[in-house]
Order: C-alpha cells, then structure tokens, then sequence
C-alpha cells in the first residue's frame, strides 16, 4: 500500500519497500506528490551543485561532423577529447527520428506500471544484462540519487528479442544501430590522434566489443537543491554517447578547480564524453571527466547513453603501440570486468575508479 502524505517514509525499510522492492522507483515517489524530499536523498552539502561553481558563460566544444574529409574535424574532435574529455556532436548521421523514436520509447518504458517494471530489477530479471533499477548503488549509498534507470547489455538480436521489454527493444536496437557509424568514426580520428593508424578487427573489439544502453528518468523533485539525479562520476566506458532531451541538467567538471559547465540541450545533438577505458588506453592523453546531473522541481528529465565499451574478457591498459613509441606506462593491464564490477559495487566518488588501474 502507498504511504500517506502525512507519513513522508520517516522509516527507511518503507522507503526502500516502496521505491526498490515494489518498483515505484523514484518515479512513483515523484507521483505521490509528496511536499517535502524524503530524508534518505539528502546529499550531505559537498555533493550538492552550489550555483557559485557555475561557469556562466561556459560551453564543452560543439561539433559539426558535416564535413568529414575536412582535416580540421579531426583535430576538434582530438582536442576536445584531451582538453575537455567532452563535446557535442551536430551535423551526424544519426537520423532525428530515430533519436525521437528512442525519447519515445523510453516515456513508454517508465509508463509501464511499476510490477510490470519490477521484473527487469535484480533480484526478478531472468538475465543480467537487462537491469531496472533506482540511484546507482542503492545498498552502498549514504545517500539515495533521484533517478531511475533500465539498462541493456547488448549481446545478440536473438538475446534482445527474448529478454528486452518490447515496448522500447526495436527503437534502443535501431538507436544503437545507426550509432555505430558515429562510434566508429569518433574511434577511428581518436585513434589517429594517437598514431595509431589501423584499427584492425582485434582493436575494434578492444575500443567497441561491448555495448550498454540505460533509459535514464529523472522526474521532477521536491526540493532539487537538496539531492541530485547522478552524483558526481566519470564513465567506465571507451566513448559514451549521450542523447539528452530539453530539460536540461547535465554539468561537466571545467578545467580549473570546482567549476561546472552546463551541457546545454540542442535539438538533434549528441553528448560525446570520454570513458575511463579510453583514458587508460591512451595512456591519460584523452580524459574521462566528472560529470553529474542535477534534479529539477517543475519537469521530469529522460536520457539515452550508451556506452560503449571493451569486453568483460579484455584486458585493458595504455595501447602497445604507444609504449613501444617510448612512452612510459601510468596504468596497469586489468581486466576490464574487474574493472566494471569495482565502479558498480561503490557509491559514485568522482574519479576514484581510475586509481583501480593506476600503477
Ligand atoms: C546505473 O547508473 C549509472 C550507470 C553508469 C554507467 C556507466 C558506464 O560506463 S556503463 C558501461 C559499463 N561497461 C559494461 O557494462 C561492459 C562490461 N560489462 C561487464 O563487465 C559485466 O557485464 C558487468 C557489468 C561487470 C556485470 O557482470 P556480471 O558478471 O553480471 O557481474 P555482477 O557480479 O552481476 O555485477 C557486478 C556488480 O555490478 C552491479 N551491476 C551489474 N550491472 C549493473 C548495471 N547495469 N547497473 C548498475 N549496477 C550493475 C551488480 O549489482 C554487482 O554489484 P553487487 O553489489 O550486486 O555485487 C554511470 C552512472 C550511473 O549513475
Ligand atoms: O543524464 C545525463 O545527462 C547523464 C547521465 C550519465 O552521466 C550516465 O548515465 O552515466
Ligand atoms: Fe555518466
């Protein structure tokens, strides 16, 4: 039975009964339309986006991959990715309808009553590779995030048929279809702003043998001031590619100090970011960067990353070709599900996932 108003989940066991157990999530706590922000998501005030650290006129770089032979593309986007570790993306070949289908897909997903969303969630789904969820790391967290979550690890067509929930499978496969052409392209310039000039079959599977999707729904929230929708973090990935709609919310750790940039929505972009693999490989010459997202009192908020990763079997470490140039190593070789599995078994801590490769 849902609490009263009255009765605000002062007992945490209920909270937790309600919003992870029965899947409500913090959609259904949204939708209760409670007065005041539950006290388990009260971030402690160092985790909260203090307005003063924003950079008012501050912006990552924007892309136009319109023009593909032009030798100034390539040397943005390399730039962008050591600089700022992110950037936007106009101009590609992703098609506006397929990014509008996807936004779709996921409102229908979150419609979905919370028992029929409840059996993608740890403890009902047949599989782990689909995964409805709430915060990042609920029983690790001193504080609860204000997000909901689906996550698809991609193995086969045949795989998402069987386990992915029909109402979203066609738009986040067609969504992560067309993607690739981007992906591979992104990958292809970042790995000759390495001088690392064939990306054989081998690579390719190194940079991109994996990929997750997560539907990401933030709705609205009493007191946004008080909490956040994804605490400070940077990616386990080797590229993310982000489709983010008009809300807005999305903030990039500046380059000096504790500065944030706003991530301004723009109809029909995509956010690139850095992921921590791809830091690693190229041995800390690109860069993943905090990023973190804040709730908001009026709107709900969705987002599609995927990530695009290694393997769960591979080994990751600073690329060969760029240690056989001489240059001295600063992480070491891991296996990158080690790697996954030591970021999700914490509460999101900046850029302290990183220090599990460093040498
Ligand atoms: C959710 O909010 C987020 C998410 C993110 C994500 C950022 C990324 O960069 S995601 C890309 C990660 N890379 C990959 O998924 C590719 C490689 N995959 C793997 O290595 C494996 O599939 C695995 C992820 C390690 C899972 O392997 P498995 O053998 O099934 O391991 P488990 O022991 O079951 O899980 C380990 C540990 O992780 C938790 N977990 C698993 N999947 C997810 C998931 N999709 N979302 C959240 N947590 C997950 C699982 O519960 C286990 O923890 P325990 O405490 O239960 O042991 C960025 C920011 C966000 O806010
Ligand atoms: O929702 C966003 O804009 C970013 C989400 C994010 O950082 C993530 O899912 O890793
Ligand atoms: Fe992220």
């Amino acid at each position: 039975m849902a609490p009263t108003l009255a009765d605000p989940f002062n007992d945490s066991s209920a909270l937790i009964d309600f919003v992870i157990n029965q899947g409500n999530g913090v959609k259904g706590l949204s939708e209760l339309g409670l007065k005041a922000l539950p006290k388990q998501y009260v971030q402690p005030l160092e985790e909260r986006m203090c307005m003063t650290n924003i950079v008012p006129q501050g912006s990552i770089p924007i892309i136009d991959m319109s023009n593909w032979e032009d030798p100034n593309l390539a040397k943005s986007i390399c730039d962008a990715a050591s600089e700022w570790g992110f950037f936007q993306i106009v101009n590609h070949d992703v098609p506006v309808e397929v990014l509008e289908n996807v936004k779709d897909a996921t409102y229908n997903f979150f419609r979905l009553p919370a028992e029929v969303k409840n059996k993608y969630s740890k403890e009902h789904s047949s599989s782990n590779n689909v995964r409805f969820g709430t915060s990042f790391t609920p029983q690790a967290e001193k504080a609860l995030e204000w997000k909901d979550y689906l996550s698809l690890f991609y193995v086969s067509e045949e795989e998402a048929s069987a386990l992915w929930p029909s109402v979203c499978r066609e738009q986040v496969l067609d969504y992560m279809k067309k993607s690739k052409v981007v992906i591979k392209q992104l990958l292809q310039v970042l790995m000759k702003g390495l001088n690392v000039n064939e990306i054989d079959e081998a690579k390719e599977s190194l940079l991109m043998g994996s990929m997750r999707t997560n539907l990401n729904y933030y709705p609205k929230c009493p007191n946004p001031e008080l909490t956040v929708g994804v605490g400070r973090h940077s990616d386990v990935s080797t590229l993310t590619i982000l489709l983010q709609d008009e809300i807005g919310g999305l903030f990039v750790r500046g380059n000096k100090g504790d500065d944030w940039i706003h991530v301004p929505p723009i109809k029909g972009s995509l956010v690139i970011n850095v992921g921590d693999a791809l830091q690693i490989m190229s041995n800390g010459r690109y860069r993943s960067v905090e990023h973190r997202v804040v709730a908001n009192g009026s709107k709900n908020r969705i987002s599609v990353p995927i990530f695009v990763n290694p393997r769960p079997v591979d080994m990751i470490g600073p690329l060969p070709e760029l240690v056989a140039n001489g240059e001295k190593p600063i992480y070491k070789q891991v296996l990158y599900s080690d790697y996954v599995k030591h970021f999700f078994r914490k509460a999101h801590d900046g850029k302290k996932t990183v220090e599990f490769a460093e040498l």
